[in-house]
Parts: structure tokens; sequence; C-alpha cells
């Protein structure tokens, strides 16, 4: 047998971070991935503008006037995954590559997922994570984080 094979949780941040490389965003880019029970995969999304809202026409910006940024416009994430879900996300769990922000935690929470997995916790310190964190506690949300992951996507394709 190998011994080299992924783990489930390899597996699913790998398709996590895999999902983030669609991003359009330049400064963060951000890949989900949700889970059943049964090791199934049943959402998956990343960061980027609503259907319709074009990468041409709206905002990639940080700073400045609002409504020049791309903060009001941008779709998260794991809103995405939810939104893409096939069903019920009862006793789900999800796979994200950085920590869920505030507005996130809402509707994971309302979801029924119940566990979260993340990699990058940049924002450990804002408002909104410590108000992402207190929500999640508080419904019984687990969260813990992975170290780095050396998913290599190059396959050996053997005759
Ligand atoms: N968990 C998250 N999921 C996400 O999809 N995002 C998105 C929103 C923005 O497109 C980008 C953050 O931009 P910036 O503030 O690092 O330039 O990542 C952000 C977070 C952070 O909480
Ligand atoms: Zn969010």
């Amino acid at each position: 047998m190998r011994e080299t094979y992924l783990s489930w949780d390899e597996y699913f941040m790998g398709i996590a971070l895999l999902s983030a490389m669609r991003s359009k965003d330049p400064q963060t880019q951000v890949g989900a991935c949700i889970v059943n029970k049964k090791n199934r995969i049943v959402g998956i999304g990343y960061n980027g503008f609503p259907r319709g809202c074009s990468d041409q026409e709206f905002p990639w910006e940080r700073e400045g006037d609002f409504l020049k940024t791309k903060y009001p416009y941008v779709v998260h994430a794991e809103q995405n995954a939810i939104l893409n879900s096939t069903g019920n996300l009862s006793g789900c769990r999800l796979y994200v590559s950085l920590f869920p922000c505030h507005e996130c935690a809402k509707y994971i929470i309302q979801s029924g997922i119940d566990e979260i997995i993340f990699m990058s916790d940049k924002y450990a310190n804002t408002d909104s994570t410590l108000a992402s964190k207190r929500m999640l506690d508080a419904a019984g949300v687990t969260y813990r984080q992975m170290g780095t992951i050396a998913v290599s996507i190059q396959l050996e394709l053997k005759e």
C-alpha cells in the first residue's frame, strides 16, 4: 500500500486551496469546501463578485471611497460554498483557507455546519474575527487550524 496518500483533511483543504486559485482578488484569494459526514463534497466556492457583476466593471481596490472598493460587492468564499451547496448542511464541516469573518460566521451557524477547519488566521486580531469567534463559541461550532500542507498537484501518469 502507498504510504504517501492524502488524509481526508489534506484532500479537502487541498480542494479549498485549488478553488482559491479561481479568485480574481489581487490581494487575498480564499477557497472553501463543505463536506458531509460521509466525506462527500456538498459545496464549494471562492471569493468573487456576484453573477452579472463583471470583474472588469467592479473595483478590486482595498482603500479609498467605500463604493470604489471591493468590500460592498464581493461574495466571500464561505458564502458561495453555502449558496452553491446541494442540500441540508446540518452536521457538515467547512474547510476554508482563511478564518471566516463575522458575517460568514452567522451563515455558517445558521446553515448547521458544526466544524470549521481553517488554514490562515491572518486577521485574528480584527474585530470581525473576534465577533466571529464569539458567535461560533456560543453556538458550539468548533474550529481547528491545519498547518501548512504540501500538496503537489503534479501526477506521474504511468502506463
Ligand atoms: N474568510 C474570508 N473569506 C473571504 O472570502 N474573504 C474575501 C473577501 C475579500 O475578497 C478578501 C479579503 O480582502 P483583503 O481585505 O485581505 O484585501 O477575501 C475574506 C475573508 C476574511 O474573513
Ligand atoms: Zn466572510
